[in-house]
């Protein structure tokens, strides 16, 4: 969803402030704030980023529709990190590289803010954590963070598991080939029924929400013309079915809540937010203390809720594209199979063949893989800001009012170019656990590299960030004696306030897809090179036909 959108910003010409958006080493920021904003400058005005604006109201748009990604990797050859372009007559600023996207999107509400077009408050949700800025976005994020939390997530392990194995085995008995790319929508839509709604995660109900996403996709592509049959009138049809949906789930919940003693498995993310809201005292109300300086205050209603599972539910649109990586890219690399599958007979024999939270934490070969698998064709690519006020950016002025389009990682530019090397995230921790026994414990380590060490199978960075220690991720290192080997930046959740809710889900679904195939499936795809498309969103272009069986054991 991030990057399905495009809308207009009014330019405003002539000389102004001018604020210093330092991009920094990224080492120097274990010690220093990422970002720091000066000032509004009055030196002369710095030169704008290189690159051309294209004709008159088109701009690039042509160009980048018919050259695709290289589009990006020409340009950036050419300018470097920032570069300017015109998109469907918007100035736009494109921005690559770790420590400029860093530092671009830790200025959220400051110097940029979110950029989506106006569908997105009929679509997703006045009150959803993507329209949302400032203090209310923070009151809203921490709202909903505990129930997305790594802690909340293991907990629906098991249940992940039963379902992932429930599809799996269900695509082996089915008629061949399969039908990989819907099969993995299909099944990223059933674990987000189980561990968000609370559903029973069936295909009926998987069938129904890809359904309702599709419709809902289709609306931000088409003028928001809202009539019985045009795709937008249907969009806004199935937005009231999903609030519908939520509503019924959200009143069993709440009916599951008052009923403490049943045991009927854990919470669903949303009973979890409906808990957290009734739970919260209105500080509004007589008697009760004052919210903190700075903290905003956004009570929980309903219509918050409900506008935030939708925000969830677009997010989960990734998650189908993330998951047909593992089938497309473990079946062109045997290598990489067999060693999951070692690693798996290894966890089996040590911890039996269910697959809990603790299991996941063995997989350290499997985390590996699950980084590749989220830093390969992107299933964001970029996301996407507007300028707030002027900044300066690597010696360049972005002008307020334009677009800035923040990439994602270096494989943003090498869709169907790009190899699959889980083994880059093993020699990145190797290099990671040499830093810190040269530095001692605790020493300068950044919060990424404490939070990879720590379980080896864990999210990368709390922030999003894919790829452990900075220092080792933007080149230069900073805070060792010897420059380590250049690593290409991933950052498939985002960074900064925004950094992507599910990402904790994200990746326990995909441990638990790498194994279960590992331990029990054999299969091929039949275009094994099948190439992927990026608009209008990412996705094997002729679906990723595999034939899978179960292994003879
Ligand atoms: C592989 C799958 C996914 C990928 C690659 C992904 C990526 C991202 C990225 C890059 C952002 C940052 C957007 C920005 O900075 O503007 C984001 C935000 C978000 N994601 Fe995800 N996402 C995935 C799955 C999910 C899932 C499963 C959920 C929900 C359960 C989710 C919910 C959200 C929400 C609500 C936001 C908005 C956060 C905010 O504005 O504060 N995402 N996601």
């Amino acid at each position: 969803m991030a990057c399905q959108h495009v809308s207009r910003h009014r330019v405003e010409p002539g000389p102004r402030k001018v604020v210093r958006l330092r991009a920094r080493p990224v080492g120097a920021q274990l010690l220093k704030p990422r970002v720091r904003l000066r000032a509004a400058s009055r030196e002369p005005l710095l030169p704008l980023p290189e690159g051309d604006l294209g004709l008159p109201v088109f701009g690039e748009t042509l160009d980048l529709i018919l050259s695709g990604d290289s589009f990006g990797s020409s340009r950036r050859q050419r300018y470097g990190d920032v570069y300017k372009t015109n998109i469907l007559g918007a100035p736009t600023v494109m921005v690559y590289g770790e420590e400029a996207v860093r530092a671009v999107l830790s200025a959220e509400d400051r110097l940029v803010a979110s950029d989506w077009p106006q569908v997105t408050s009929t679509l997703v949700g006045p009150d959803s954590l993507n329209l949302l800025t400032g203090p209310r976005h923070g009151a809203a994020k921490r709202a909903l963070a505990e129930a997305f939390s790594e802690r909340a997530m293991r907990r629906h392990v098991p249940y992940i598991a039963r379902v992932v194995q429930d599809y799996i085995a269900r695509w082996a008995a089915g008629p061949q080939p399969l039908a990989g790319y819907a099969a993995c929508q299909e099944l990223s839509q059933a674990l987000f029924d189980v561990v968000v709604l609370g559903g029973d995660g069936g295909r009926r109900r998987a069938a129904m929400l890809q359904e309702l996403m599709a419709r809902l996709q289709a609306g931000f592509q088409t003028p928001p013309l809202e009539l019985p049959f045009t795709d937008y009138g249907k969009a806004v049809q199935a937005r009231r079915a999903f609030g519908e949906l939520v509503a019924e789930a959200l009143a069993a919940c709440l009916r599951r809540n008052a009923d403490a003693d049943a045991d009927t498995g854990p919470n669903c993310a949303l009973a979890d937010v409906a808990r957290a809201a009734a739970n919260a005292v209105d500080p509004r109300q007589p008697h009760q203390p004052p919210p903190q300086q700075h903290q905003e205050v956004l009570l929980l209603s309903d219509s918050v809720v409900c506008d935030n599972m939708a925000a969830a539910f677009f997010g989960n649109a990734s998650t189908g594209p993330s998951l047909v990586k593992a089938l497309q890219f473990l079946a062109a690399s045997p290598g990489v199979l067999l060693e999951l599958r070692r690693e798996q007979q290894e966890i089996v024999a040590s911890h039996g063949t269910e697959i809990t939270a603790d299991v996941l934490d063995q997989m350290s070969y499997g985390a590996a893989v699950a980084k590749e698998l989220l830093r390969i064709t992107p299933a964001v690519p970029a996301v996407f800001r507007v300028a707030l006020a002027d900044f300066e950016l690597l010696g360049r002025r972005i002008p307020k009012g334009w677009r800035v389009w923040c990439h994602l990682g270096d494989s943003v530019l090498k869709y169907n170019k790009d190899a699959f090397e889980p083994e880059r995230w093993r020699r990145h921790q190797h290099q990671q656990q040499q830093q810190q026994q040269g530095q001692g414990q605790g020493q300068g380590i950044c919060a990424d590299t404490a939070q990879e060490t720590a379980s080896s199978a864990s999210i990368p960075a709390a922030d999003g960030g894919g790829g452990g220690c900075p220092a080792h991720r933007g080149g230069q290192v900073t805070h060792g004696s010897a420059p380590a080997p250049k690593v290409e930046y991933s950052l498939p959740f985002g960074t900064g306030v925004r950094t992507c809710l599910g990402r904790h889900l994200v990746f326990s679904e995909l441990l638990v897809v790498l194994a279960v195939l590992a331990r029990g499936y054999d299969w091929r795809a039949l275009n094994p090179g099948e190439e992927w498309r990026v608009v209008p969103a990412p996705a094997p272009r002729d679906g990723l036909r595999v034939e899978l069986r179960r292994r003879e054991p």
